[in-house]
This record gives structure tokens, C-alpha cells and sequence, in this order.
């Protein structure tokens, strides 16, 4: 199972939960990723821990003030970047866009969906993952493991029957290895969590427990 820790735009320290993301990945042989805030995505590569960008801008070089570009987030240290997060949604052709401009940067890709029928759509797209979360689960206390368990089979299910070849993760509160061991279950082969270790008081304790299951 692939961990990735979105850190939004929560007050954490990203170094610190990079730091902890690092050392528990290197010591159970988890493969665990964060994303933080496009301007912290230095100082979180530079710990060593796997680094994604939480969205980059559909267009190439030039006039885009404002924009992430998929480059600049590389050439910081990212190697992978989420796109079309329920906080962060983009238009079908952005969504394509922004596939390209990662893919001429090297960039591992994870696309996210609300419900099967969305995550069947943008994995016609091709990217290297996609990741099904609920946005009424996101941030609460319910893991979608538990709350909704049939939206994580029926993603897998949706995604296989367009590209087998794409992951599937799920995400929405999600914060312990029992929920992760679940998700497994479903057929996801990675999470998407963040308030379960970005809002923790000891986020190196949360990583240790979503980490147990997999050991
Ligand atoms: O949106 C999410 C990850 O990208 C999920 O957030 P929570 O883990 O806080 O529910």
C-alpha cells in the first residue's frame, strides 16, 4: 500500500511531517509520499522523503501568472502530483492538460474523483493513479472504508474495466492502520489521508499506527 499524505493548507510543520514520513518509510519499507503547499515542496524534498505537489496549472511555459507549473514543482523536488482534488477542482480538458504538462515533467500523476462514475472518466485520461474520495467524508471522523466501503470496490471495479493498469487509492478519513488495512481489502492499493497526520499532535505516532498492518 502507497501512503500519501496531503498537507492542504493546514498549520503544520510540512518539515516536520516530512521528517517522520522519511524515517517511518525507511523503517518499515511502506512507501509513503507528501504533498505540501507548492512553497514548501523544497525544504520537504530536501528531508528525503518522496514529494508531490499537490496540483500543477495545465499550461506550458509562458504568459500564466499565477500558475504552478509542472516544471518549476519538479525541478523543487517533486516527483509526483495530485490533480482535480475535491478542494481543487479542474475542467475535464484541464484535468488532461495538466496529465500532459506532468508527464513532459517526469511526474508521477494521481487524479482525484468524487464516485465511481467520475474515477472511470478521468481514468480513460491515463494517468498513473487516480484516488476516489467522498467529499462529505473528507475531513471527519468516518473513514469511507467504513462509511462507504461499496464507493472503494465499485472505483476499483469502474477504474479495471477501463485500464487495469491505473491504481486506485481511496481517501476520506481515513487515520489508522485498521483503516488502511481495509481499504486494502477493498481492492485499493494506496490512501489519500491528511487531517488523520497533518492535525495530529504526534504526526510521527499516526504514521507509525497506518504504517502497523503493513509491516
Ligand atoms: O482530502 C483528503 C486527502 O487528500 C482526505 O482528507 P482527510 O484525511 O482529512 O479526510
Amino acid at each position: 500500500m502507497f501512503i500519501l499524505v496531503n498537507l492542504k493548507a493546514y498549520p503544520c510543520d510540512p518539515v516536520e511531517v516530512a521528517t517522520a514520513a522519511r524515517d517511518v518509510a525507511d523503517d518499515s519499507g511502506v512507501r509513503i509520499a507528501v504533498a505540501p503547499q507548492a512553497a514548501h515542496l523544497s525544504q520537504v524534498a530536501d528531508t528525503g522523503v518522496e514529494t508531490w505537489a499537490q496540483h500543477v496549472s495545465p499550461n506550458d511555459y509562458g504568459s500564466h501568472t499565477g500558475s504552478t507549473l509542472a516544471e518549476a514543482v519538479a525541478e523543487a523536488g517533486a516527483t509526483g502530483t495530485l490533480l482535480n482534488h475535491s478542494e481543487n477542482r479542474m475542467k475535464l480538458a484541464d484535468i488532461d492538460a495538466s496529465l500532459d504538462a506532468a508527464g513532459r515533467a517526469d511526474l508521477e500523476t494521481c487524479v482525484c474523483a468524487n464516485n465511481p462514475e467520475q474515477i472511470a472518466g478521468v481514468t480513460a485520461l491515463g494517468p498513473d493513479s487516480v484516488a476516489v474520495e467522498p467529499p462529505e467524508l473528507i475531513g471527519g471522523p468516518d473513514p469511507v472504508s467504513d462509511a462507504d466501503p461499496d464507493i472503494v470496490r465499485n472505483a476499483v471495479e469502474a477504474a479495471a474495466a477501463v485500464d487495469d493498469d491505473v491504481d486506485v487509492y481511496c481517501g476520506a478519513g481515513i487515520s489508522t492502520g485498521d483503516d488502511v488495512a481495509a481499504a486494502g481489502d477493498l481492492g485499493a492499493t494506496g490512501i489519500l489521508l491528511a487531517s488523520g497526520v497533518a492535525k495530529a499532535d504526534d504526526p510521527r505516532a499516526a504514521l507509525e499506527d497506518l504504517v502497523a498492518p503493513l509491516r
